[in-house]
């Protein structure tokens, strides 16, 4: 495997009215292309801040220091990296039909006309295993149910052919049994399309049946990084090794593979 990204020594640090919150505080980290890298913490710990310092989304008022350097230059968003909210109606438009919103991104991106983009918005709503993606074309968002809107977002991040894909806590909102499926999806494509993916959760339990490796963050800091096995079997903070037992239950039966 080869680098996609080498953060060194980053920091983030937040000015909230007269105080200063460190997001993140020097965090090293090498996310190798093609992985699938499960970032998991407790609330607060700095995951979302990392996704978006990766994306380039971090407000002006945030203070960064150290660096993040992509071996093939700073991606686009959107062209080059998908993100995946856990509220789907915070990336999708209740008033621009489905098909639209997921053409938007090839026809900005790949310079597709709205007819071919259309095309390709009907083939990845196939592929992100939505029934009927003809009619869904030119149905709205308020017409489906949490997990179909969670499928769609996913193939409008996927539009122009992205290599990197952040899903942030993208499905914590759904229940236990179409997480396993959008789980089960997401797992699907990155591997057929070698993807890396960035999976943000706060459940071990979820990232260790997803994840190549798992990066673990306690206040602001990388406490942790490993396989996925090692992670979960041999931890090496006792911070893990508490995550693990108050989450990981071993007798629940992994969720990749129960999803049809
Ligand atoms: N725009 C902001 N302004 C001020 N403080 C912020 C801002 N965004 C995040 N923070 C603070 O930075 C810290 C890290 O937040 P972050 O959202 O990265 O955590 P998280 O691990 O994603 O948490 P969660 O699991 O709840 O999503 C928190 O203390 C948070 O309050
Ligand atoms: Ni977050």
């Amino acid at each position: 495997m080869s680098a996609l990204v080498n953060i060194s020594n980053l920091g983030v640090t937040f000015r909230d009215g007269p105080r200063r919150v460190a997001a993140l505080s020097d965090v090293n980290l090498t996310i190798e292309a093609g992985e699938r890298l499960g970032i998991i913490g407790e609330s607060g710990s700095g995951k979302s801040t990392l996704a978006l310092a990766l994306t380039g989304l971090l407000p002006a008022s945030a203070e960064v220091s150290g660096r993040i350097d992509w071996a093939d230059g700073q991606p686009i968003l959107g062209r080059d990296i998908g993100m995946v909210f856990q509220d789907p109606s915070s990336s999708l438009d209740p008033v621009m039909s489905i098909g639209e919103q997921v053409a938007e991104g090839a026809v900005a991106h790949l310079g597709l006309s709205w007819g071919a983009a259309k095309e390709r918005a009907r083939d990845l709503l196939a592929q992100v295993k939505l029934p009927d993606p003809d009619g869904l074309l030119r149905a709205f968002p308020h017409q489906l149910s949490g997990g179909q809107r969670q499928r769609v977002a996913i193939a409008a991040a996927m539009a122009a052919g992205p290599r990197v894909l952040i899903a942030d806590e993208a499905t914590s909102a759904l229940d236990t049994i179409v997480q396993a499926e959008v789980v089960s999806l997401l797992d699907g494509l990155v591997k057929q399309q070698g993807i890396t993916l960035i999976f943000i959760t706060h459940d071990i339990a979820l990232a260790s049946q997803l994840a190549d490796r798992i990066a673990v963050f306690r206040h602001a800091q990388l406490v942790e990084v490993g396989t996925a096995r090692q992670v979960v079997t041999q931890p090496r903070e006792a911070y893990t090794a508490a995550l693990l037992g108050a989450h990981l239950d071993l007798g629940t039966p992994p969720l990749i593979g129960v999803a049809p």
